[in-house]
């Protein structure tokens, strides 16, 4: 199934119509879609041993002497109605007609260069505060996390979600928090493992069969749309892992998986769409897309019922820890639903526990999907890295498949996975809204005295510029793995610099070995409860690509267009070609150096 294509994904260019109907509420909207920056902003040179890739640009920012009349008025708008200036905090007055020329993002970032760290975008009445460095979202995320709620975010993803973590409110978050996080004890972790394994063999013979079919015919390599694979492989892993339903969405399409990909298809749409027109309830039955989004949800809602009436029937109550304590290969049900059924003490009610599935579905799918696209991506225009990583499997695994243990083995593919989150953040921007007054730091070369923020304020907080920040990154748009390998001493003011020392044995450079300058899943007490789980799945499939096969792009890179919803995603899907590696090297032929280094 070639979801991307079929689901007809949104792009991060917004609607002609809606942009001139309503600007002020749809920056709000597009807030919580992530904009895609595409190539160069402001001529900036993308680099990555190769091009990196983004989606192609036709205009320049505009001058203010450029600006149209509605531009003008916008920024006026502004000023009047948020009460002007956040004290000093500089102001992107950017022109309206820049966002609709080309992705949102590009400007974000310029401005981000132009502006400084904090700045507020004067677009339309309301304030957006834009962040783009890691001593103030260090600030927003960790030390007063609790000033902070998910605002738009939370807007746009109640009526999918519910009250699961992501967009619930802070007293519920706290109880369901407290719930979910033990359901992720290494144990369950670790028996996860065999669910990675099988569910990646399923895409893996696929590949393979297809590859033999078009060897008989004398070809030695098959196109691949890899974005599509990707989808269905995370997929039928969050299905199994999560609430022990095989989706089966590999080799085959059922009605449920139509359901999923639809609502996906719409939080996304949603979270483009300047005008909440969702919000209006005879739309519910006049508007066909979501006619089809309130039947989609009822295809998922019924089947999510019915896998938590069926947990429910079979609960075997016990305490948290004695569950941690099973020995998960011999437990059948191993999924997060069955702890959460079984937890004794934690009573959720089936409307609860339904928001905390679909939360963790929709939050697990994508993301996972687009890491392994933009890691597929950038290997297939690195051959070196393919390479190195290629040596580092045989020499860990030769022909067989990971373990947990050898996880911790396969760094290279590990720091993979995190250097493409790091080029390409999921989800690029994290959006908060001020409950209470708050005073922000000013981040490098910001204000010394920092930034009054009032109540009810909205801000981004871009991963993508934090993650290629010039302040804080060497070469920051080139992809390079071993980055993470060497500690970067810090010459910013109340930055602790990056190093691999502060957090050991990590499977990823986290937000404490980076001090908030990487925050591939985010940080503070809102981080992702998945980040463990996502990065054990997305290596095993990966290791389990390169093992097998070696990659290259079917066109151009830059010929991939980019495009966002709460992932950066490609436009018309990730097109490689895959050919059978040669068969792996024995263990006395390893790459000496890798062994070397290893010992
Ligand atoms: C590569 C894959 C993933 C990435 C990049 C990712 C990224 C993130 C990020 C950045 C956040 C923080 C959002 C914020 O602060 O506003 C988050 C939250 C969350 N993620 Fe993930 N995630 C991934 C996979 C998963 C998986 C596999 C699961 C579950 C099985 C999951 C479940 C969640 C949940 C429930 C939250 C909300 C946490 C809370 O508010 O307490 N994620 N994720």
């Amino acid at each position: 199934m070639a979801v991307a294509a079929a689901a007809g994904r949104c792009v991060g260019a917004l609607p002609q119509a809606a942009a001139s109907l309503s600007f002020s509420s749809s920056v709000a909207q597009t807030g919580a879609a992530a904009f895609v920056p595409s190539s160069s902003p402001s001529g900036r040179k993308h680099s990555s041993g190769g091009p990196i890739t983004c989606l192609r640009t036709d205009s320049e920012p505009k001058s203010v002497k450029e600006r149209s009349l509605l531009d003008n008025a916008s920024n006026l708008l502004t000023n009047l109605l948020s009460g002007g200036n956040l004290g000093s905090m500089p102001i992107a007055e950017g022109a309206v007609s820049d966002l609709f020329a080309r992705p949102l993002f590009f400007a974000l970032y310029d401005w981000f260069i132009q502006h400084g760290s904090v700045y507020k975008l004067a677009f339309g009445p309301k304030a957006f505060v834009v962040v783009s460095d890691p001593i103030v979202a260090r600030h927003i995320l960790r030390e007063n996390a609790f000033g902070y709620d998910k605002g738009v975010l939370a807007d746009i993803l109640e009526p999918i979600m519910g009250k699961g973590l992501i967009p619930a409110d802070l007293e519920t978050w706290k109880v369901r928090r407290r719930a979910i996080v033990p359901g992720f004890h290494s144990a369950y972790l670790e028996s996860m493992v065999e669910v990675f394994n099988d569910c990646t063999e399923r895409t893996i013979n696929k590949l393979e069969t297809r590859l033999h079919r078009a060897q008989s015919t004398g070809e030695d390599l098959i196109e691949v749309e890899m974005e599509a694979e990707y989808s269905n492989l995370a997929l039928d892993i969050i299905g199994i892992s999560v609430f022990n339903y095989d989706f089966g969405s590999v080799t085959s399409e059922s009605p449920v998986i139509q359901a999923v990909y639809g609502t996906l298809y719409e939080a996304e749409h949603r979270s483009t769409f300047y005008i909440p027109y969702w919000k209006f309830p005879p739309a519910r039955w006049l508007v066909p897309r979501q006619v089809k989004f309130n039947a989609d949800l009822k295809v998922i809602n019924d089947c999510l019922d019915d896998l938590i009436r069926n947990a429910r029937d079979t609960r075997q109550e016990d305490d948290a820890e004695a569950m941690q304590q099973r020995d998960y290969s011999k437990v059948n049900d191993k999924s997060l639903l069955r702890f959460l059924v079984d937890m004794r003490g934690e009573e959720p009610d089936d409307k609860q526990l339904r928001d905390d599935l679909m939360t963790m579905l929709i939050a697990g799918h994508e993301t996972t999907a687009a890491v392994l696209t933009w890691a597929t991506y950038m290997l297939a225009q690195n051959p070196d890295k393919i390479k190195k990583a290629q040596d580092e499997i045989d020499s860990v695994l030769g022909e067989r498949k990971p373990t947990y243990e050898d996880l911790k083995k396969l760094q290279y593919v590990r720091l993979i996975v995190a250097e493409s989150l790091r080029l390409y953040p999921q989800p690029p921007l994290l959006i908060r809204r001020s409950l209470k007054p708050d005073k922000l730091p000013g981040g490098h070369k910001g204000d010394v005295n920092g930034y009054a923020i009032p109540k009810g304020v909205d801000i981004f907080i871009s991963v993508y510029n934090l993650h290629r920040s010039p302040y804080f990154w060497d070469e920051p748009d080139k992809f390079m793995p071993e980055r993470f390998l060497k500690a970067k001493q810090s010459e910013v003011d109340g930055w602790a610099g990056f190093d691999p020392q502060r957090s050991q044995g990590a499977l990823y450079p986290n937000e404490t070995i980076a001090d908030f300058a990487f925050l591939p899943f985010g940080g503070g007490p809102r981080k992702c409860v998945g980040d463990q789980f996502a990065l054990m799945e997305s290596t095993i499939g990966l290791t389990r690509l390169l093992q097998k096969f070696d990659v290259q792009l079917k066109g151009k890179p830059e010929d991939v267009e980019l495009v966002t919803g709460a992932t950066i995603h490609t436009k018309a899907g990730l097109w490689c070609k895959l050919k059978k590696r040669q068969s792996v090297k024995s263990v006395s032929q390893r790459n000496p150096q890798l062994s070397t280094r290893r010992s």
